[in-house]
């Protein structure tokens, strides 16, 4: 792999896990593009399929999922859906570096941070192992902590919001030029938020990163990504750039998740819950639009036929009644 910013191409996948039911599809037929040097968030409530979209990128979906249909090429590395194991393994931390959700629990509770960057370090051939921890602390120091103190450190002594800057620092360190962050800011306040979205906007910039941001917080998207690609059910319904997607949504499920947020509405008073819950694995209908259930704008349609993705620009939408009003 190169130096450069890799680009990024998912086509047609489908992630499924086994259940009583049968295998269901928590991603199905997906296809998104993450353009070199870019930062794309993927926004969507819990459920929608983030991670396990994320996960794909590594080819690190665990059993009982398992990657059904599809491709995820990656400049350099080729189609990840069908490397092995070890070639995976290298690939992991040197070429993609990852921040698991919830990274409070991806430490190893035994080992000090430091002990733990070494391991990374000596598992993908670093031989600079001293220039590594100089690099850890910086990063650390950047976001606001005290390396040496954070290196010397079990995960028990070490705050939420501690943790989830290790976990950015981890995947940051070994300089991989594809960074994916899943639910990076979970646990920090909001100060502490803004100040670790702008460190990830400028190491992106300083090191010529591709960079993926999970999120199930639009008001994350709306400060970090360059575009956007909103899930929903296992779905990509609507995706495009950031300030064109935010300004002028146009499926009904973006526009319900902007009104909820009083950041974006501007106006506490004005902000409203998204009425309903998102389906789950059993209950996401397996035909027609995944959204119907919750959708003011339901047509009869939208019970038969899945919607596929309509490009018009640099965006896309699925949703047959935009689509109908769009071309009417
Ligand atoms: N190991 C598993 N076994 C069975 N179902 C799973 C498994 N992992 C995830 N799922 C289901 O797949 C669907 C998508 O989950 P996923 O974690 O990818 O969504 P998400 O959008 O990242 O949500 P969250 O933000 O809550 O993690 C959900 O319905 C979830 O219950």
């Amino acid at each position: 792999m190169s130096n450069k910013a890799p680009g990024v191409r998912i086509g047609g996948l489908t992630v499924v896990y086994k259940t009583p039911a049968g295998e269901l599809p928590a991603v199905r037929d997906v296809s998104l593009t993450l353009e070199p040097g870019s930062i794309t968030g993927i926004v969507g409530e819990s459920g929608s399929g983030k991670s396990t979209l994320a996960l794909s990128l590594l080819n690190a979906v665990q059993p009982p999922g398992r990657i059904a249909a599809g491709t995820v090429e990656i400049d350099g590395l080729g189609d990840v859906a069908a490397l092995s194991g070890e070639q995976l393994r290298k690939a992991r931390g040197k070429h993609i570096g990852y921040v698991f959700q919830a990274a409070q629990n991806s430490l190893n509770p035994l080992k000090t941070v430091g002990k733990q960057l070494l391991d990374l370090g000596r598992s993908h051939g670093v031989d600079d192992l001293r220039g590594l921890v100089r690099e850890a602390k910086e990063l650390l120091a950047r976001m606001g902590l005290d390396g040496a103190r954070v290196l010397d450190s079990h995960q028990h002594e070490l705050s939420g919001g501690m943790r989830q800057r290790v976990g950015i620092m981890l995947a940051l360190v070994l300089n991989a030029h594809l960074v994916v962050l899943d639910e990076p800011t979970t646990a920090l306040d909001m100060i502490t938020q803004a100040n670790i979205l702008k460190i990830v906007r400028e190491v992106h910039a300083e090191r010529g990163l591709t960079t993926l941001v999970i999120t199930h917080d639009i008001g994350v998207v709306a400060e970090v990504a360059d575009r956007l690609a909103v899930m929903y059910g296992g779905r990509i319904v609507e995706q495009g750039p950031t300030t064109e997607v935010l300004g002028a949504p146009r499926h009904p499920y973006t526009r319900g998740l902007i009104k909820a947020i009083p950041r974006l509405v501007g106006d506490i008073s004005e902000a409203q819950a998204l009425p309903g819950r998102p389906p789950t694995l059993a209950t996401v209908p397996q035909q027609g639009c995944v959204f119907r259930e919750r959708c003011a704008l339901r047509m009869d349609v939208c019970e038969t036929e899945d919607p596929q993705a309509v490009a018009d620009g640099s965006r896309t939408v699925a949703c047959h009644a935009v689509t109908v009003k769009e071309h009417a």
